[in-house]
């Protein structure tokens, strides 16, 4: 049904929805708490895609968002103070600077994140050289 402006249909539950004349879905209301749309738990996505989650579980995932950035953070620290070290020890004794094959194979265990992990490969053995170069 085609209609001029927003038009209140039916309560289904607690929730008032509104149609628009813009093609006829139901879209879903916004929520009175922020901008985050709020479709009460129902999938009203008319795909089915949605995945709907509430202001609870976004806070409860951030906060383990940090939690992993905080862990990854720490292993970086870990890692470059690792190759740092292997770095002097190889170059006091006369060593290379840098050891092509085992580059290599940071890069290949990255290789599964794409052109990223590439990028993040490079970023993590640039850490590890420090001074060195
Ligand atoms: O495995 C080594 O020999 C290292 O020095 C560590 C490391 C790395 O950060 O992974 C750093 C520099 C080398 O070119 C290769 C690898």
């Amino acid at each position: 049904m085609r209609t001029k402006g927003p038009q209140i249909t039916e309560p289904m539950s607690a929730r008032v929805e509104f149609k628009f004349s813009t093609g006829g879905n139901t879209r879903r209301s916004r929520s009175l708490r922020g901008t985050e749309w709020d479709n009460h738990g129902m999938n009203t996505d008319p795909a089915g895609t949605d995945d709907p989650l509430s202001e609870a579980q976004i806070q409860e995932l951030r906060l383990e968002i940090d939690r992993l950035d905080a862990e990854i953070l720490d292993a970086i620290v870990r890692r470059s103070e690792i190759s740092k070290r292997i770095g002097r020890t190889r170059m006091q004794s006369g060593g290379t600077k840098l050891v092509h094959t085992r580059e290599l194979k940071v890069y290949e265990r990255f290789s599964s994140l794409g052109q990223e992990g590439q990028t993040l490969a490079g970023m993590l053995l640039r850490l590890g050289r420090g001074r060195l170069g």
